[in-house]
């Protein structure tokens, strides 16, 4: 088959729990008209005509292999019935279990859920782990909930999903608004319904209980190593250059604090409460302090209130998106004054955006590769629970950045060879192992 030049693809008109796998040639549309996995969809079509005779079996990337949907029904603590939509969806499993997180946010869709489980096949391809791709989410707004009320939805979607996840099947992790407590009450449900302990079936667990050092600050610190990995290739000092970083979770405020710590100055900051802004440098240990108590970034007298459009516009070096899907849009990605973006978020540029940010010279290190950190430290935690046997952080941290200095050398090397962005180099290479694996599984072009 003769792979289509970008723009000339065509999808089947086919919906899938009616999600609507077709659509037009994406470049075309706005940010307004596609969501996450039609983001998704584009990003294969663009890397389809680089996959030479594999490039026959591009469909296996553009279908999940499946999706659960769960009514997660709870007592609130007032005695009332509330009942929350969760999802757990395997996209691929050619080469190894599926992988990825958990997300409570209140927009959770299953079509947001299908393209962060189609992202996690690609990240976990591309930085060679022995993971398929998935994820899990509850249309839930956790801040509105007790902790006893996050517990019981918890534990009720653990129990709803358990015919699919397992050590050997699909092992979840955190994603925005879990954590290691909610991976705590995971592991514990699923050993509870199925009699034994078993550690190995989430990550991003506490410590105590099978977790493993370093994986909270993972994400955080493989967007580092990655953006400072792409800085070095074009002469990028990291030591005193401005850093933007958008959201201040998991993610955000380790990043925040590992460039700080390389001696860069982080000048602006956000999370959902607000944005803040000092040229001078803010101090995000600090913040952490001020958000532990106010529980946002606003307000933080160490800086100036600006809003979230104008975190995008300050000038820096690093601008770090660690927040949530298709924030930069083409509305604002020609307003961006970074020299390298490293994706700490899934999915925070459109397809529109990235050709504006290519057109500008500005580097983008794609979200499957710069926070892979996470995965990679959980696959650590995983391959530690079945041995029983536990690193020290400094063991972690050494082999994380080793993994992830060679994911982004091999990508950097591709987008040279190919004259591609470093995201559809990092497709190139993600794309193939996924199409090898399920070609030797057996439907070889
Ligand atoms: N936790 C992990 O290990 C990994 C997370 N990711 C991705 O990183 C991103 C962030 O995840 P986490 O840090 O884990 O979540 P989190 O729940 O710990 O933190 C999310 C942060 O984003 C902020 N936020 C939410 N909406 C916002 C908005 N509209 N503008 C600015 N800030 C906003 C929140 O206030 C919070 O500070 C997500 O896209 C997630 O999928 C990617 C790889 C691994
Ligand atoms: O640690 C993991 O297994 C997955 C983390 C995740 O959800 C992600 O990388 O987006």
């Amino acid at each position: 088959m003769k792979p289509a030049a970008c723009g000339e693809c065509t999808r089947e008109a086919i919906t899938y729990f009616g999600v609507n796998m077709k659509s037009e040639p994406l470049s075309y549309l706005s940010s307004e008209n596609i969501g996450p996995w039609e983001i998704y969809l584009e990003q294969v079509d663009r890397v389809t005509p680089y996959l030479g005779k594999l490039a026959v079996l591009v469909d296996h990337l553009k279908r999940p292999k499946r999706c659960l949907i769960v009514d997660v029904p709870i007592h609130l603590d007032d005695g009332s019935v509330a009942y929350f939509e969760g999802y757990r969806v395997h996209h691929n499993t050619a080469r190894g279990p599926a992988k990825g997180g958990v997300r409570y946010h209140p927009d959770v869709t299953l079509s947001e859920v299908m393209a962060l489980a189609a992202w996690m096949t690609i990240k976990n391809a591309a930085v060679n782990l022995p993971y398929g791709g998935g994820k899990g989410g509850i249309r839930v707004d956790p801040r509105k909930l007790s902790p006893a009320e996050i517990e019981r939805l918890t534990r009720r979607y653990t129990s709803e999903i358990g015919i699919i996840i397992g050590p050997d099947k699909d092992i979840p992790a955190p994603d925005m608004g879990t954590g290691p407590r909610e991976m705590a009450w995971m592991m514990d449900t699923y050993s509870m319904n199925v009699g034994r302990t078993a550690s190995g079936v989430v990550t991003g667990k506490p410590i105590a209980v099978g977790g493993s050092l370093g994986r909270q600050d993972a994400t955080g610190r493989g967007v580092f190593v990655t953006a400072a990995a792409a800085a070095e290739k074009i002469g990028l000092p990291v030591e005193g250059s401005r850093v933007v970083v958008q959201g201040f979770g998991n993610v955000g405020n380790a990043a925040a604090r590992i460039f700080h710590d390389a001696k860069a100055k982080v000048v602006a900051l956000s999370d959902v409460t607000g944005a803040v802004r000092n040229d001078a440098g803010i101090d995000p240990y600090e913040v952490l302090k001020w958000v532990a108590v106010h529980g946002g970034v606003r307000g933080y007298p160490g800086a100036e209130a600006i809003s979230s459009a104008e975190l995008f516009e300050v000038p820096c070096e690093f601008l770090v998106p660690a927040a949530l899907e298709k924030q930069i849009t083409e509305h604002n990605a020609w307003k961006i004054q970074a020299k390298i973006i490293a994706e700490g978020a899934n999915g925070p540029t459109t397809p529109a955006a990235d050709d504006i940010l290519n057109e500008r010279g500005i580097l983008v290190v794609p979200d499957v590769v710069a926070n892979a950190g996470g995965v990679t430290v959980s696959y650590f935690e995983w391959v530690q629970d079945f041995n029983s046997y536990f690193w020290t952080e400094a063991e972690i941290n050494q082999k994380l950045e080793r993994i992830m200095r060679h994911a982004f050398e091999a990508v950097w090397q591709v987008a040279q060879d190919k004259k591609v962005s470093l995201r559809t180099a990092a497709y190139i290479v993600a794309a193939t192992r996924v199409l090898e694996a399920r070609a030797l599984r057996g439907l070889y072009p």
